[in-house]
């Protein structure tokens, strides 16, 4: 049995397409937290915000973050669970977390082709890649502190998966 291994960073680093391919290689479940929060919700995170705000979104998050750590699996999160301490204790003394570092002109190149942009509902009334250079060096701290790991994402996802592949194996070495 292990414990879980959260994915961290910003939005467009890759957390959701490294969270599935990860999971298949370790054998494990895959859980990302905003898909669980849009199916208990029953309306995309873009159509809640706009309804009830940031203040309520972030409480909701909360919520499905404490109920699906279970062992074996890996949690895909959003990029602003890192914001609330009580996330940030919770992820890294119930497993293994790991953020995947990316640099802001290549999150920028990502989210500008991403098809699923509109579901990501600006954070500061700016458009997402104008707000994102004051995004990451508000979130960045914080990152930092809840991670036991930093993968350098600006390569391929199975690459990514190898290197996540690798630093877990040493936890397990000196464990
Ligand atoms: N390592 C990568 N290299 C190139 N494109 C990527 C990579 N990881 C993700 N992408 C692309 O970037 C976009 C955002 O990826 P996603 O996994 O949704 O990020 P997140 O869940 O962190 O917001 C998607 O269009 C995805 O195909
Ligand atoms: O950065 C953020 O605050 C958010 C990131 C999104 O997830 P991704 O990081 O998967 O895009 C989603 O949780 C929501 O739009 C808020
Ligand atoms: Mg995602």
């Amino acid at each position: 049995m292990s414990f879980p291994v959260y994915l961290i960073g910003a939005r467009g680093c890759g957390k959701t397409t490294v969270g599935k391919l990860l999971a298949r290689q370790l054998d494990y479940h895959f859980c990302d937290t905003d898909q669980q929060l849009q199916q208990h919700l029953e309306q995309s995170i873009a159509d809640y915000v706009e309804q009830y705000g940031w203040e309520m979104f972030r409480q909701q998050e909360h919520q499905t973050l404490t109920a699906v750590a279970s062992n074996n699996t890996v949690v895909a999160t959003g990029g602003g669970i890192i914001l609330r301490e009580d996330n940030r204790h919770h992820m890294s003394h119930s497993g293994t977390v790991i953020w995947l570092s990316v640099d802001h002109q290549i999150l920028v190149e990502r989210l500008t082709a991403d098809p699923e942009i509109g579901q990501r509902p600006t954070l500061t009334g700016r458009p997402i890649t104008e707000e994102l250079y004051d995004v990451l060096q508000q979130r960045t701290p914080l990152y930092q502190q809840a991670a036991h790991h930093v993968i350098d994402a600006n390569q391929p996802p199975e690459k990514i998966v190898t290197d996540i592949l690798t630093a877990l194996s040493h936890d397990a070495l000196t464990a």
